[in-house]
């Protein structure tokens, strides 16, 4: 086909299709994992049964097990809300913005002080501000970040995949650098929140 032929942009289902082709292989390349998710263009009407908010926090909502390869959630974040300082376990983070804005800061991984148990605060490595569309794409390699919703007017909206999946990540302290296990859950599942028997304790991130 011809190489100036407008590529249409896929809609989410025919993006979750394209995933799964792209995890079917053994050798899937993230570069083409991003490009997917890049071309997705935000479409309100397709996402929004997942769109559940939180007064207090944002929410984690899963939109597909990726076959266990990867997972896609949409996350929505209140005015106000942010994620603490996170990694990403052995896992590539690919974040979309769907509505709305998101900031996130990186830092640095803790670093121990002259051999004595205390480390020291984390280094700002940078901050960026994201808006409809753009995507950013992090692993361990690269930091740690945090993400947050600085509007106190608008709401956000963001799509994640994460491969491979994890469902533990650790949280650290800006100040002294200590870092605790939390454990990720979902605020609903495929646009279902009504799923009491595995609903666990919704820990914070
Ligand atoms: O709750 C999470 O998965 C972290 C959102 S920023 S990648
Ligand atoms: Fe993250």
């Amino acid at each position: 086909k011809n190489s100036c032929e407008e590529k249409v942009p896929l809609s989410l289902s025919e993006l979750i299709k394209a995933l799964h082709e792209a995890f079917s292989k053994d050798d899937t390349r993230i570069e083409d994992v991003k490009n997917l998710m890049a071309s997705y263009r935000s479409n309100p009407a397709e996402w929004k049964k997942y769109a559940k908010f939180d007064r207090y926090r944002y929410t984690r909502n899963l939109v597909d097990e990726g076959n266990d390869k990867f997972n896609l959630m949409v996350l929505c974040w209140g005015e106000g809300h942010g994620s603490g300082i996170h990694d990403h376990p052995n896992s590539h983070c690919v974040m979309k913005i769907l509505q709305g804005e998101l900031c996130e800061t990186r830092y640095t991984w803790p670093v121990m002080k002259n051999e004595d148990k205390e480390t020291r605060e984390l280094e700002v490595l940078g901050k960026t501000t994201l808006g409809l569309n753009e995507i950013c794409y992090i692993n361990d390699s690269l930091g740690l970040h945090r993400v947050e919703n600085a509007s106190n007017t608008n709401p956000a909206v963001s799509l994640h995949l994460y491969t491979p999946p994890f469902s533990t990540c650790s949280v650290f302290n800006k100040q002294t650098g200590q870092k605790t296990s939390c454990k990720v859950t979902f605020w609903s599942k495929y646009g279902d929140r009504r799923q009491r028997h595995v609903r666990m304790l919704y820990k914070t991130i």
